[in-house]
C-alpha cells in the first residue's frame, strides 16, 4: 500500500539508520547544492538504495538540467539566461529538467525528460537510456568540479588538467548534476579534492555512483579504490579525493597525474 505524504515525511525525518556491511537502507538528498538551489541555478534530488553496504539503485532528479548541454556553463547567470531566453519566446520553448536511474547490474542508465515540446510527461515514461562519452582524449575531455572555491581546490585541479593535456575549460556545476553530466556524456571528467577535515557523506555520492557505473563510467577514491558506503554516514577511508570518468583511459591518466602532483601540493 502506498505511504501518505505524512507517512513518507515521517520516515525521512526518523533518519534512524546508522548503516553497516548487512542490510537495506535509502539515502537522501532532498536538494543537493544548497547554493544552487537558492541561487535559481543547478541542484538535485538525489535517493538511492543501499543494500550490504552498496548502492544498488540510483535516482538523480535535476529539475533545471538544460536542454542544451553549453548552458551548463551560465552558473550564477542562470538565472537571467533562462529569464532571457523566455521573454525571447514562449515558455514552453525552454525545456529543462530530468530524472536520471540506473540499477546496479542492469548495464543501463535511464534519463527521463521532465518536459518536452511544451507537454509535462506523465511518468511512465519516455525514458530513453544514456551512456558516458566515448571521448577519451583528454586535449577534448571536459572536467566538472564544484563551483565553490571551499568544496574543492581550484588550484589543484587545474594543474591536473594541464598536466593530462586538458584543454577544456573546467565545467562548475552545483550538485551531484556533475554526476548527470557525465552520465548524460556532456562531460566526461568530475574531481572533488575537498579541504583537509571535510568527510564526505554518503548522500552526497550514492545515487551518482551507481548511476555512473551503470551509463559505462568509472568512480572511485584518487587511490583508485571503490568509495565504501558501508561505515555510516561518511565515506570512511577515502583517498584524498574523488575521480569520476566517462572511461578507464582518461581514469588511469587521472590517477597518475594526483600521484604525481600531490605531494607537491599544499592540500
Ligand atoms: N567544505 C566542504 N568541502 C567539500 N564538500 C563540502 C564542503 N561543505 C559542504 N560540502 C558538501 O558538498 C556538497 C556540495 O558539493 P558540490 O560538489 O555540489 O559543490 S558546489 O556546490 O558545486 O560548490 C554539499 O551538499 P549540499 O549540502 O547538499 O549542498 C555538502 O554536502
Ligand atoms: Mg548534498
Amino acid at each position: 500500500m502506498p505511504l501518505s505524504t505524512s507517512e513518507v515525511l515521517e520516515a525521512i525525518s526518523r533518519c534512524n539508520s546508522t548503516g553497516g556491511q548487512k542490510g537495506r537502507f535509502w539515502v537522501l538528498d532532498p536538494v543537493d547544492g544548497t547554493l544552487g538551489f537558492v541561487r535559481g541555478d543547478q541542484y538535485a534530488v538525489a535517493l538511492a538504495l543501499i543494500e550490504d553496504g552498496e548502492p544498488v539503485l540510483g535516482v538523480l532528479g535535476c529539475p533545471n538540467y538544460p536542454m542544451k548541454k553549453e548552458w551548463l556553463n551560465y552558473q550564477n547567470g542562470y538565472r537571467e539566461i533562462l529569464s532571457r531566453l523566455t521573454s525571447a519566446s514562449t515558455e514552453k520553448s525552454w525545456d529543462k529538467g530530468c530524472v536520471i536511474y540506473a540499477k546496479r547490474g542492469s548495464g543501463r542508465a535511464w534519463m527521463q525528460p521532465l518536459v518536452h515540446k511544451g507537454k509535462k510527461f506523465v511518468w511512465p515514461n519516455s525514458a530513453r537510456q544514456i551512456k558516458v562519452s566515448t571521448i577519451d582524449n583528454p586535449a577534448l575531455a571536459t572536467f566538472c568540479e564544484p563551483v565553490e572555491k571551499a568544496n574543492t581546490s581550484h588550484s589543484f585541479t587545474a594543474g591536473l588538467a594541464h598536466s593530462v593535456g586538458l584543454r577544456n575549460q573546467p565545467l562548475r556545476v552545483y550538485s551531484m548534476v556533475k554526476y548527470a553530466a557525465i552520465a548524460r556524456g556532456d562531460a566526461e571528467i568530475m574531481m572533488k579534492f575537498a579541504r583537509a577535515g571535510y568527510k564526505e557523506k554518503i548522500w552526497d555520492h550514492a545515487a551518482g555512483v551507481v548511476i555512473i557505473q551503470e551509463a559505462g563510467g568509472v568512480v572511485t577514491d584518487a587511490g583508485g579504490h571503490p568509495l565504501c558506503f558501508s561505515k555510516g554516514m561518511y565515506l570512511e577511508g577515502l583517498d584524498r579525493g574523488i575521480i569520476v570518468c566517462s572511461g578507464a583511459k582518461l581514469h588511469e591518466k587521472i590517477i597518475k597525474a594526483v600521484d604525481a602532483s600531490w605531494n607537491s601540493s599544499s592540500l
